[in-house]
């Protein structure tokens, strides 16, 4: 396992509630924070079909880039009575000519769980793999998972993605209507960085 010695760090991610939540979590460690925008980075490709494998993109693309390690994440929403999904394409359910539409995504989530009559609780998990890169193409890899259920209507204005509609198991809030610090305190994120902060920071 290799340390992570530096005091800079490329966040390869270009999704806005990702990057605030990273920040929030790395904020006690003192070290200089930029993301894939401000070097200009464009998106590459999510062509696997695992979040390991995306994540490893993400993160290797953004270090060959800047010469600065890097951190991705790749995540998403797996729903147990939809086989899983929307899983690694829980980002691409939400796409649309126009730009991500997160409302759409959900309506479609839950659409396909009335159509199959999926008794309650419709169980789900949100899943997170860090990966943290460094220029010379070493990697580690983190993964983190939270339990929960799909629930509807949408609730709560905090998060991003398909936080109103995920309520993690022993709360009744969802991950859009808690205090952002209590998700940071359990989320599938929180839970990765804790490894990666136990593996690879002093
Ligand atoms: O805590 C979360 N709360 C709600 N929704 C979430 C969360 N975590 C991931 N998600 C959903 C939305 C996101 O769009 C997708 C991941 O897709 P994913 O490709 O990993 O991220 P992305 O394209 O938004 O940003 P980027 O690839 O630049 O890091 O899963
Ligand atoms: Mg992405």
């Amino acid at each position: 396992m290799r340390k992570f010695t530096g005091d800079q760090l490329v966040l390869a991610s270009h999704n806005k509630g990702k990057l605030r939540e990273i920040s929030a979590l790395l904020a006690p460690f003192g070290i200089t924070v930029s993301s894939a925008a401000d070097h200009g980075l464009e998106e590459p490709e999510e062509t696997e079909d695992s979040f390991a494998g995306n994540a490893r993109i993400k993160a290797h693309f953004a270090a060959k880039a800047t010469g600065l390690p890097a951190l991705s994440d790749d995540s998403g929403i797996s729903v147990d009575a939809l086989d899983g999904a929307p899983g690694v394409y829980t980002a691409d359910w939400a796409e649309t000519p126009n730009g991500r539409d997160f409302n759409m995504a959900m309506e479609k989530t839950w659409t396909l769980l009335e159509e199959k009559n999926a008794p309650p609780p419709r169980t789900a998990a949100f899943n997170c793999t860090l990966c943290l890169a460094w220029p010379d193409g070493h990697d580690e890899l983190f993964v983190g998972k939270v339990e929960g259920q799909v629930v509807w209507p949408m609730r709560g204005a905090h998060g991003f993605g398909y936080d109103p509609i995920f309520v993690p198991n022993g709360f009744d809030e969802t991950f859009g209507e808690m205090d952002p610090a209590q998700k940071h305190a359990m989320s599938h994120r929180a839970v990765a960085f804790a490894k990666l902060v136990a593996d690879c920071f002093d």
